[in-house]
């Protein structure tokens, strides 16, 4: 790894964004979130890009700022679909150690509740249960480790991921 960074990918509401700026804060790091580059690059909201371009557009727009990123010591909490690039994600894991934040199927589907208005980058037709066993696959194929977050919140799993990241960097 030429630069220090870690990426974080995973499914939508398993902590990335929580967790990131946390770990950052702990480890001294910048924080980037893809979801808030994208936002203010686009001047839309991740619903809103959804719903005028369709999912596909979301996708593509988040590979772009992916490959525009560039970070240094940085977190980067990214998008729960960056796995749909093939070129992201090699470029992630180029830049920085990638971790899968994995969580169960149950309590992302709790978490997630009605999901109709988070701008989720997947076709309409497709169940929760479908979307996590297709990206489950992905997200352990580009994963270097992956961290099981079974934790009762944020702060404690960002303090149980540090010594994770410690131990393999
Ligand atoms: N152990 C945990 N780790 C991270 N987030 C947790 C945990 N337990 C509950 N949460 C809650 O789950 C949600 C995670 O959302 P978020 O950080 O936005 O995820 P993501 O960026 O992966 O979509 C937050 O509301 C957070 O408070
Ligand atoms: O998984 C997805 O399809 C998406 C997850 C969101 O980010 P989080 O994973 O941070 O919720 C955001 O990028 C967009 O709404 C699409
Ligand atoms: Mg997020």
């Amino acid at each position: 790894m030429g630069r220090m960074n870690v990426s974080l990918i995973g499914m939508p509401s398993s902590g990335k964004s929580s967790i990131g700026v946390i770990l950052a804060k702990m480890m001294r790091f910048n924080f980037i979130d893809t979801d808030i580059i994208i936002q203010n690059n686009t001047k839309r909201t991740l619903q809103q890009i959804v719903d005028s371009k369709g999912y596909l557009k979301l996708r593509q727009i988040e590979e772009e700022t992916i490959l525009s990123l560039n970070p240094e010591h940085s977190i980067i909490s990214t998008g729960g679909s960056v796995v749909y690039s093939k070129k992201a994600m090699e470029y992630l894991k180029n830049v920085s150690l990638v971790v899968y934040i994995k969580v169960s199927f149950e309590e992302i589907k709790k978490r997630l509740g009605d999901y109709s208005l988070r701008g989720l980058a997947k076709p309409k037709d497709q169940t929760i249960a479908e979307m996590y066993k297709e990206r489950t696959a992905l997200y352990e194929r580009y994963a270097d480790i992956i961290f099981e977050n079974h934790f009762k919140n944020a702060t404690i799993a960002a303090e149980k991921l540090k010594e994770l990241i410690d131990e393999n960097i």
